[in-house]
Order: C-alpha cells, then structure tokens, then sequence
C-alpha cells in the first residue's frame, strides 16, 4: 500500500513543529525517518497514524485521505508500535496480541473466531513470543514487551506499518532479529502480499543504512536530505546535521555503508 504525506506541517500553541513535509513510500518499501532528537520524526509518524492532526496537508493511503477514515478503516490498513505505550494495563501478552484482531471482527465484538486465535497463534510464534502467551504483560521485560507489541502489529495484518524507534529497549540481537521480521512481512500467509510498507524512525544509522530502502533526514521540522542510504549518508550531511565526524565503510557482506564516528571539537569562541 502507498502512502503519500503531502505537504504537511504542523503547529502546536503557535509553534511550527513541522514545515511542508513531503514523502512518499511506495508500497512494500521500508522508509526509515533519521534524524536528531528533537528534530520532528515522532511529529511525522503521528500526523500518519493520526495522533495528531496536521495543520496543513494531507497524508494518503494508497491514493485515499486518511482523513476520511474511520478509526476502523485505518486501523484495517495501518498498525503502529508507538514510542511509548502505556504498560500499566493488567492484560496477558496473548490478550495483549489478540488486541490486534478487534478492527478485523464483525462489529468490533471482540470474540475472536479461529481465524483470528490462528493468527495470534502464528505472531506469538513468528516473534519468539510464545512462551510468554500467559504471562502478565506489566511483568515483561522491555525487550519482551516490545516483542509482545510487534505481534500484536503483526496480528492486525496491515498494509502499512509504522514504528517509532522499534529497536528501543533490545539487544543487538533482538535488534536485527526485530528488523528482520519487519522485512520479512508480506510473505504468502501474511496477509499482505506484496509487502508492508514501513515508516520508521530509527535513531541508528548503521541499522537503518542496512535496513532501509530509502532514508529521509528530519532536521528542524524539515525534510533536508532523502534518497538511498549510500547517497543520503554523506560526511556532510552527517556533520552537518548530526555534529559529528563519520568515517564511511562498506560492510563486508550486504556492501551496505556503514559509519564510524568521532566526536566533533565544539568550536571554542
Ligand atoms: N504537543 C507539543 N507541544 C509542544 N511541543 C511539542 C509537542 N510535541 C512535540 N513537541 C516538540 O516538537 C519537537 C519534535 O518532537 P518529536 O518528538 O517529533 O522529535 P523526534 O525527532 O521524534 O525526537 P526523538 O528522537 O528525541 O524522539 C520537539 O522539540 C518537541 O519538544
């Protein structure tokens, strides 16, 4: 599924937040957001899931403005793994995934079929969740809430998959593991043939270089950079917007490029 943002900007209590984004994702491409803290890439991936509306512009789903949705019909399409998600709920991990069937069951009823318990069954799986089926999810790790919720995308079957630093709180293991799977979404069974197509921040850079199809650079609100990896991950762009001095390596089996870093010497007055 496209998505297509259009020119959006947002203003907060007379602040601009962002200005005139455009971005477009073809569909089954992984789209990764990089950029400093602070620089407006949660903002964005907020406008698309429709936690906040933009002030200006329009985002589209496969040619269809989100805002004309209903919460239904977007959450049919579009799964999210916020940044933050509220952990004090007394849920299991599996009722936690089951969650990501309630847009899918007729009338919302909540009573899931066994299509929708298949489902779960193969998310709890795919995401090495299984064990964890019965256990309370506020007595999870980081790492294994954060694989719970990722099942939980996975179980609501979208289109169209937007994740706000997904990596947070894993290993570099759970890392690659996590960025794998999200690649590997699409394939028969799925429900998403074709591919899903990913917006995500990502604050790694290495990561996102590897994992990536396309990056866009958010810096002040605004879309500075954007392209493949090897074109956007330039020494300038990284000094320029990052504050730091990066070597440029290409690893030795994916050919992708990598990047080691120094510190940049504050400039004294
Ligand atoms: N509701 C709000 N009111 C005022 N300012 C806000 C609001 N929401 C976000 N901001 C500000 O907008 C800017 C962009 O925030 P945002 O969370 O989008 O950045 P980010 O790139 O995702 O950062 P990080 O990498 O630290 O997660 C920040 O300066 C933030 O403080």
């Amino acid at each position: 599924m496209r998505v297509d943002i259009e020119d959006v900007s947002v203003d907060v209590a007379g602040v601009r937040l962002l200005s005139d984004i455009t971005l477009r994702a073809g569909s089954g491409r992984f789209i990764g957001l990089v950029g400093p803290n602070g620089s407006g890439k949660s903002t964005l991936l907020r406008c698309v899931y429709r936690a906040l509306r933009p002030s200006a512009g329009t985002v589209r789903l496969d040619g269809a403005e989100l805002a004309a949705m209903t919460a239904r019909e977007q959450a049919r399409r579009l799964a999210v793994l916020p940044q933050e998600t509220a952990t004090d709920f007394d849920f299991t991990a599996a009722e936690v995934v089951a969650m990501g069937r309630l847009p899918h069951q007729r009338g919302g009823s909540g009573r899931p079929g066994a299509a929708d318990r298949e489902i779960c069954a193969a998310a709890l799986s795919r995401t090495g969740t299984g064990h964890l089926a019965d256990r309370g999810f506020t007595s999870l790790s980081g790492g294994e809430k954060q694989r719970v919720l990722i099942a939980r995308a996975l179980a609501q079957r979208p289109r169209v998959l937007v994740l706000d630093e997904p990596t947070n709180h894993l290993d570099i293991a759970q890392q690659l593991e996590v960025l794998a799977l999200v690649r590997g979404w699409g394939r028969p069974g799925d429900g998403a043939e074709g591919g899903v197509t990913v917006l995500a921040a990502l604050h790694d850079l290495n990561l996102a270089a590897v994992h990536c199809d396309e990056l866009y650079v958010v810096a002040g609100g605004r879309i500075v950079a954007s392209g493949a990896p090897h074109d956007v991950l330039t020494e300038e762009l990284l000094a320029e917007v990052f504050h730091v001095r990066a070597h440029r390596v290409t690893h030795p089996e994916s050919g992708a490029v990598q990047l080691l870093f120094d510190r940049i010497a504050p400039t004294t007055p």
